[in-house]
């Protein structure tokens, strides 16, 4: 509420008014220090594409932040207060490092060729590359006529086309490779990618998935699963050079991964979609739902609002990727189906029951959720204006 709605004295406006310019001296000297640190940073980012170090520095994070924190202490501030903040600058470290670019890795690799380069996380990896020396080359649909010139004398051929062409399209197009060039795809699904780049391929052959979006900021602190194929050594410098943008590699058994990603991607994808469907048929008043929204409800708007503002087709390829995801749905709503007979017989005490399982079954991770969340509320509740 502007002050002006309260009744203040001269006096109070003229005392407030002293004391938010200085207020306001304070912050601009704190744009003064951002404007410097941010400069350090830039230095630190040449330093690092010269020596070809990870953006990514945790234990130098760990160690900053630990330090400050109990400088906070002993100067009254709240430590969590200097945590956010540092984190906050360090997010913008990321993307300000990145612009400097990256140490090429390999040198001597030939070009790179993307195949569905045009799309989204296509684009987000050429650019990667780009900015760390390589030779890029993109290949969209309407490319093929030009294909065969394109592989010759390619070190890498990225795949990363929408999962139900993926397979058709390895083994229809990607036969004649040069026999040293290392063949990997971005598939959300692995096992049976891998199978067609091992079958179709005599070469490196590498499966990746990044677990982001290709609107990330940034490969810093993001996950790359890593699923591995054959010849290893050959495409190490590959890894090397994902985890100098600042990812961390997860390694998998492709089998293993696909049956997480059913309750990690389809499962939850789909009762995104469901939740989304249903507030439509209900007509549900988004207006007074945000009105009367709590943070937390807040954020579950916003996951379930942003899958409705990408695209139908690549959710459908997530979801309808693996037969076995169908299961892993069903599943969920059998369990759905049994907690609402709970509900209808009005057995208020076998609902505690049950939440008390579950509870138990999330052990110290429940407690450990509930900090984590309640950071993230706060933002939400930050970036309000009025
Ligand atoms: O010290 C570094 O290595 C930096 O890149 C700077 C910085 C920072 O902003 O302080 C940023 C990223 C690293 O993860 C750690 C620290």
């Amino acid at each position: 509420m502007p002050d002006g709605r309260f009744d203040m004295n001269e006096k109070t406006t003229a005392e407030l008014e002293k004391l938010r310019d200085l207020i306001d001296g304070v912050d601009q000297q704190l744009l003064l220090l951002l404007r410097k640190r941010l400069d350090l940073v830039a230095q630190v980012g040449a330093v690092k594409h010269s020596a070809g170090l990870p953006i990514y520095a945790p234990e130098r994070e760990a160690a900053m932040l630990a330090k400050r924190r109990a400088e906070a202490e002993t100067m009254g501030i709240q430590p969590q207060l200097i945590e956010d903040v540092l984190r906050r600058l360090m997010r913008e470290s990321y993307l300000n490092e990145k612009d400097v670019g990256f140490k090429q890795v390999k040198e001597d690799l030939g070009k790179i060729v993307i195949v569905g380069g045009k799309g989204q996380l296509g684009q987000l990896f050429a650019q990667m590359f780009s900015l760390s020396g390589y030779e890029v080359h993109l290949l969209d649909k309407d490319d093929w006529q030009r294909a065969a010139a394109m592989f010759e004398g390619a070190g890498l051929v990225l795949v990363t086309v929408p999962i139900a062409v993926t397979c058709e399209l390895i083994r229809d197009k990607l036969t004649q490779l040069p026999t040293d060039c290392i063949l990997a795809d971005l598939t959300s699904i692995k096992t049976a990618p891998m199978a067609a780049m091992l079958e179709t391929h005599q070469g490196p052959v590498v499966g990746l998935h990044p677990m982001f979006g290709p609107d990330v900021g940034s490969f810093a602190k993001q996950v790359v699963v890593v699923c591995h194929g054959r010849q290893a050594q050959a495409y190490d410098w590959l890894l090397e050079q994902i985890k100098i943008w600042g990812a961390r590699l997860v390694e998998a058994e492709a089998i293993k991964h696909d049956k997480a990603m059913q309750l990690v991607q389809a499962m939850r994808h789909f009762s995104t979609f469901v939740y989304g469907l249903n507030l439509c048929r209900e007509q549900a008043d988004m207006q007074s739902l945000l009105q009367f929204s709590s943070p937390i409800y807040r954020l579950e708007l916003a996951m379930v609002g942003r899958l409705f503002a990408q695209s139908p087709e690549l959710y459908a390829d997530i979801i309808f990727a693996q037969k076995d995801s169908l299961k892993a749905i069903s599943d969920y709503l059998a369990n759905y189906a049994e907690a609402l007979t709970v509900l209808e017989s009005g057995n208020r005490d076998e609902f505690i029951r049950r939440f008390r399982e579950v509870t138990q079954w999330f052990g110290d991770l429940a407690p450990q959720f509930q900090h984590e969340s309640r950071a993230m509320l706060q933002s939400v509740n930050d970036m309000k204006s009025h």
